[in-house]
């Protein structure tokens, strides 16, 4: 399966411009509050009709506003779980599952459910209200609920926000997998946690002011963002402004500050680019001295963490963020290191 969207969609003084492919797998929408990730889904659910564009899965469309089509949510055949899960409080939970099956034969229902339920790990569960389920639960139930209804395409917004976090990461798990197992097509997940978005997600549309700003596997977008605004959302703490740069045959060399940053050789093809960025946990701390990229640094200060700290630098007049792990915080306070940028580690920008 493949969902095409293209649309634009302008809400007072917000305008949203969404153009990407998504295959089947997760692909995981992320960007700073506000910045259209909901309406995106909302759009391609019809629950908000775009001014301009087309959306469609596969040859079925469900809106071109050349032709005029506009389907209808309840004929789309979308699965959407909100952050709240939205049971039916009167509704008991195989009920509650049931609910999407209304006019099938009867049987045909109870055995659909029981799988289902099975599917969830909710077995024993279906005769309990959902004031009788934890958080987690109630969550499955939504989720069993949208998938007996064997959507084309299925919508996640935020599923995970409203769950305690110290069960989080265990529930996560649990529902991707059940998702993975039960669900091979294109699954939409909205998310403003990066680590959330990394953790779970194949493809990743990073999301600034209602514009795509990057589309892509999820390693290729974070480890090499194209733009400043997708290097801040994936949460690269270090973004440098390049004063002048000069590409030369074994590599390119960026002022920064007055500091001379080497990069590996690679074609700009053309791109104006205007930062450099390096993630924190790239940067190491290394004995050699006098080779490129290797500086002496000050220590600025610590925050330590459970497993490790993160480290802010002064190199010349550039702060860095690192982050060592506790076992080498010992050895870089010592002071008796230098500082290495690797080269193919270090990524450019376009501002
Ligand atoms: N019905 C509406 N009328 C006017 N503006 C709206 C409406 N719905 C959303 N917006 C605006 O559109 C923008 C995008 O909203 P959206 O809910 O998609 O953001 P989001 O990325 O999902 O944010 P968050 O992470 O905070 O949920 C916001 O600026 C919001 O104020």
């Amino acid at each position: 399966m493949m969902l095409s969207v293209k649309i634009e969609k302008k809400l007072h003084d917000f305008e949203l411009h969404t153009s990407f492919t998504a295959r089947n797998g997760i692909t995981g929408i992320i960007g700073p509050s506000g910045c259209g990730k909901s309406l995106t889904l909302q759009c391609i659910a019809g629950l908000v009709t775009p001014d301009k564009g087309k959306i469609m899965i596969e040859e079925k469309v469900f809106y071109d506003s050349n032709s005029k089509t506009n389907i209808k949510t309840r004929h789309r055949n979308i699965g959407y779980v909100f952050q709240h899960y939205a049971l039916f409080p009167h509704l008991n939970v195989e009920q509650n599952i049931a609910f999407g099956l209304k006019g099938m034969d009867k049987q045909d229902i109870k055995d659909k459910v029981s799988q289902m339920l099975e599917k969830v790990l909710l077995k024993g569960y279906e005769k309990r209200y959902p004031y009788e389920l934890s958080g987690g639960q109630q969550q499955r139930v939504a989720l069993a609920r949208t998938l007996i209804t064997e959507p084309d395409l299925l919508l996640l917004d935020e599923p995970f926000s409203a769950l305690d976090y110290h069960v989080k990461d265990l529930l996560e798990q649990e529902l991707l997998h059940i998702i993975k197992e039960n669900f091979t097509g294109v699954v939409l997940l909205v998310t403003h946690n990066m680590e959330e978005a990394y953790r779970l997600c194949d493809d990743l549309l990073l999301l600034h002011e209602g514009q795509v700003v990057q589309f892509g596997q999820k390693n290729a977008v974070f480890r090499r963002p194209e733009n400043v605004a997708a290097a801040k959302i994936i949460g690269c703490k270090n973004i440098l402004k390049i004063d002048s740069l000069k590409e030369w045959d074994n590599g390119i060399e960026c002022l920064v500050q007055n500091t001379r940053i080497w990069l590996n050789p690679q074609s700009l093809k053309g791109r104006l680019v205007t930062h450099i960025g390096i993630h924190d946990e790239d940067i190491r701390f290394v004995n050699e001295e006098n080779e490129p990229n290797t500086f002496p640094f000050e220590v600025i200060h610590t925050v330590t963490g459970l497993k490790q700290s993160s480290v802010t630098i002064r190199v010349g007049s550039i702060l860095l963020h690192t982050a060592v792990s506790n076992n080498d915080i010992s050895r870089i306070l010592a002071k008796k290191l230098n500082v290495y940028l690797p080269p193919e580690k270090l990524f450019f920008l376009v501002g």
